[in-house]
């Protein structure tokens, strides 16, 4: 049993075996060579709940090597039984959904509605996946040599690593995960250092599952150690693929450390997404649809809207019943049932929020509501915040604001919505409401960025093929085929057949 095991939790766990605190790795729970922990926060009060092995370059080898080993078994076993023990695994996360909720409550800040909301989610990563083992099929076909006959099949590619965010770690890491299983690839995973426990809770229903020793290794670490123990496992010669998804700086390094050595990587980077509202569009079609997607977990979503364009003939009306609905949440802990927004989930998000709102005022914005940290309990709290009078040039357009902090921009004619929507490095997700059928399609195809939606807000799905263009990275995970491709070397075979021609 860990340290952090023996102390007493802030809540009850219908099957407490589910908490562990430990690293877990070749089937054990371990803790770091330099037997060094790190405290698990809950964002709500800012107490300490748990604490982590801090692993670092050192623990590497051995996560993957363990890996490697399970791989040399694990890719020769049939896809119906990798799709069968998903399937398994599939199932113990729905059975353990009051308990993960809880984790994510106390690990993210976000309210317990909005967890049920990630697993339900983040079960379709589970359930797909499972589906798309057995459906992994290579070609053959007649070249122009009479001769020939040319076939392709697909073969998993080895050792995956796959760094994860906070922001829906359950999510992140059955996207990534899922994909990898099914294509026959074992995976190191280091979770966040702010949202260790759900990984290793996940770690513990697989192998309840039955996956083998190896197939999916944790390696928990803190901040400090993070760029360490990632260049490591993005170093390491048996790892033959890494998937990131975070900001787009961090991105970068990861790009580099995998360009030394060839390997293939999936980039779900930073997102700068607008959301255009048109004067023909219904309106509570559009205000449903954008209190749900920027609100959600306190505006710290990869695609939540971060510039909200509305055109002139709806802006002021649209901005006052945005205003008074956006006056009804309830900020509080993610436990308590009457929040409806939680905490940010770290004290930097609120430093940054708060120097967005400051960059903005400086430049000429006008915060019509919110604007301020909020003393509650020792939580990371901001007010949900909303501010007109954006430029191009305050910080709040440019980057990406990961925070409760609504931005609205009037336009006048669709041309300028859309160059105004492009005119930044990102391309993620955007968003537009309309009702004229020309302009959706004109908009899908001209609206920079690798998911739109129309007269949709979040439209993040295992079945859709997830991911940006331009600085929000490449590669896709979920969708059919794409996903589990990312794991997977194409082989071509050439057949000369004597007596075909
Ligand atoms: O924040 C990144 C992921 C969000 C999603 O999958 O919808």
């Amino acid at each position: 049993m860990s340290m952090a095991a023996k102390q007493e939790l802030p809540f009850k766990l219908n099957d407490p075996d589910l908490f562990h605190s430990e690293s877990f790795v070749h089937g054990k729970w371990v803790k770091s060579k330099s037997g060094k922990f790190f405290e698990v926060v809950d964002p709500g009060t800012g107490k300490t709940w748990a604490e982590c092995p801090t692993n670092d370059a050192s623990d590497v080898d051995e996560a993957v090597k363990s890996c490697h080993e399970c791989f040399e078994g694990y890719r020769k076993i049939s896809p119906r039984t990798r799709a069968q023990m998903l399937f398994k695994w599939d199932s113990l996360i729905r059975e353990h959904r009051e308990d993960l909720a809880t984790l994510l409550v106390y690990e993210t800040g976000k309210p317990r509605a909005e967890a049920y909301g990630e697993l339900d989610y983040s079960t379709g990563f589970t359930w797909w996946f499972a589906g798309e083992a057995e459906r992994i099929q290579g070609t053959v076909f007649t070249p122009s040599a009479p001769d020939r006959r040319v076939f392709t099949i697909k073969q998993p590619l080895g050792v995956a690593a796959a760094l994860v965010p906070w922001n829906f770690p359950i999510a992140m890491v059955l996207r990534k995960a899922g994909a990898a299983l099914a294509a026959g690839c074992t995976m190191v995973v280091k979770p966040s250092p702010e949202t260790p426990i759900t990984c290793l809770a996940l770690a513990y229903l697989a192998d309840k599952a039955g996956f083998p020793k190896g197939a999916l290794n944790v390696l928990t670490t803190d901040l400090e150690k993070t760029p360490d123990l990632s260049e490591a496992l993005c170093r390491h010669p048996l790892i033959k693929k890494v998937t990131f998804t975070g900001s787009t700086r961090v991105g970068k390094l990861v790009a580099k450390l995998c360009s030394d050595g060839l390997k293939k990587c999936t980039l779900e980077l930073g997102g700068n997404c607008p959301f255009l509202i048109f004067d023909d569009a219904n309106i509570d079609q559009a205000m449903d649809q954008l209190f749900a997607l920027k609100w959600r977990h306190a505006g710290q979503a990869c695609v939540t809207a971060n510039r909200v364009y509305v055109q002139s003939g709806i802006f002021n009306k649209f901005l006052d019943r945005w205003n008074a609905k956006s006056k009804k949440l309830v900020v509080g802990h993610g436990a308590d049932k009457t929040t409806t927004m939680g905490p940010v989930t770290t004290p930097r998000g609120v430093e940054k929020a708060l120097s967005l709102v400051e960059d903005a005022k400086a430049k000429g914005a006008k915060v019509l509501m919110g604007g301020n940290k909020i003393s509650n309990n020792n939580g990371y709290f901001f007010e949900p915040t909303v501010i007109t009078g954006i430029t191009q040039e305050m910080d709040v357009a440019k980057e990406e604001i990961f925070a409760p902090i609504c931005t609205f921009i009037q336009f006048d004619s669709e041309q300028e919505a859309v160059k105004a929507a492009n005119d930044t490095s990102m391309g993620l997700a955007s968003y537009c409401f309309t009702k004229n059928v020309d302009r959706i399609w004109r908009l899908f195809e001209n609206l920079e960025a690798g998911m739109i939606g129309l007269n949709t807000g979040n439209s993040s799905a295992a079945e859709s093929p997830f991911g940006g263009m331009k600085e929000s990275g490449y590669g896709k995970e979920s969708g059919k085929d794409v996903a589990v491709s990312e794991y997977m070397v194409t082989k071509t075979g050439t057949l000369t057949v004597e007596g075909l021609v």
